[in-house]
């Protein structure tokens, strides 16, 4: 598969951008809701300061060269990049129920069948970019805010690779600087700009897998940064209380936030134990119901 192929253009006549309406705002720029061919979708505008950067911005088209070729249920459907614009803009589907960071925000702790649901979603759409050929894709910037909701409730991944910009590569292997990626879910190896791997999104996995459990994220006295260093240093991670965490997920969080990167599970593997532990969740379910029922 070759990922220097050309972005798919879309003619900036298309897209009306004086009628978009703001969604967010990230790290790369701002996020627009816009109306292209009928139907609604989301116009992500890169900053003036990353799209004058001729390096900065032939990285950027490379990844968005890369994420065009992917199709999967999980993964946030790459559309385009708008054709002569003055600026860098390019469009994804649009996922209405916004991002897992705002659903966590409103609800909170989620149910044990939701938490389960929307980890099999994120496993399943990294375990694809891991298993992506002919070079695995790793996310490097897992986070509550880059798993969108659609509105089938289906959680979808989105901006996997973008956090390359700021990335150096070494005949080692890559390395991350400290500012690349967000300090709360970043694995310790890469705190440390050590070489890594694909588990560094296992690692940032089992902090979102936590904060379902937990309805959001714990430690928020500290800064991302100090807790980051901490967990690189100290070997800390976040509380694992025995009444909120079933004893199957407690076990798979140890092991996706396991100091040594090459005992983490693949995606793969998470996956089968996720699906066994929601089995054994809805047979447990189902027999306290039928207990019930012979008490009545
Ligand atoms: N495809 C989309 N559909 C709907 N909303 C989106 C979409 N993409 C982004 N958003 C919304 O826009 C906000 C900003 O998104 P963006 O990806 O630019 O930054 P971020 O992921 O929040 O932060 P960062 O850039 O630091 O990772 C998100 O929090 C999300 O709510």
């Amino acid at each position: 598969m070759d990922s220097q192929a050309p972005c798919f253009e879309i003619d900036h006549s298309e897209v009306d951008m004086e009628e978009a309406t703001r969604i967010g705002e990230g790290a790369y720029g701002e996020v627009f809701l816009v109306n292209w061919r009928g139907t609604e979708v989301a116009a992500k505008t890169i900053r003036s300061t990353i799209a004058s950067n001729p390096k900065a911005k032939n990285t950027f088209l490379k990844e968005l060269a890369l994420w065009q070729q992917l199709r999967h249920p999980n993964i946030v459907q790459f559309l385009g990049v708008l054709k002569h614009s003055d600026r860098l803009i390019f469009l994804t589907e649009y996922l209405r129920n916004g991002s897992l960071y705002d659903i966590l925000k409103k609800k909170g702790r989620l149910d044990t069948k939701t938490a389960i649901s929307y980890a099999l979603d994120i496993a399943r759409g990294m375990n694809y970019l891991h298993q992506h050929n002919p070079h695995a894709i790793i996310h490097r910037d897992l986070t509550p805010r880059n798993v969108l909701q659609d509105e089938a409730g289906r959680l979808k991944v989105t901006d996997f690779g973008l956090s390359k910009i700021a990335q150096e590569k070494d005949s080692y292997g890559y390395k991350m600087t400290g500012g690349t990626g967000s300090y709360r879910y970043m694995a310790p190896e890469v705190y440390r700009r050590e070489s890594y791997g694909k588990s560094v999104d296992v690692f940032s996995f089992a902090l979102i897998l936590h904060e379902m459990f937990q309805g959001g994220p714990s430690n928020r006295a500290e800064t991302a940064e100090q807790i980051a260093d901490k967990r690189a240093y100290e070997d800390s991670r976040p509380p694992l209380s025995s009444f909120l965490y079933p004893e199957p997920i407690k076990m798979l969080l140890k092991e996706c936030w396991h100091k040594n990167p090459d005992c983490r599970p693949t995606f793969g593997e998470i996956i089968s134990q996720l699906e066994v532990i929601e089995q054994d969740f809805q047979n447990e379910k189902a027999m306290k119901a039928c207990c019930c029922c012979v008490v009545l």
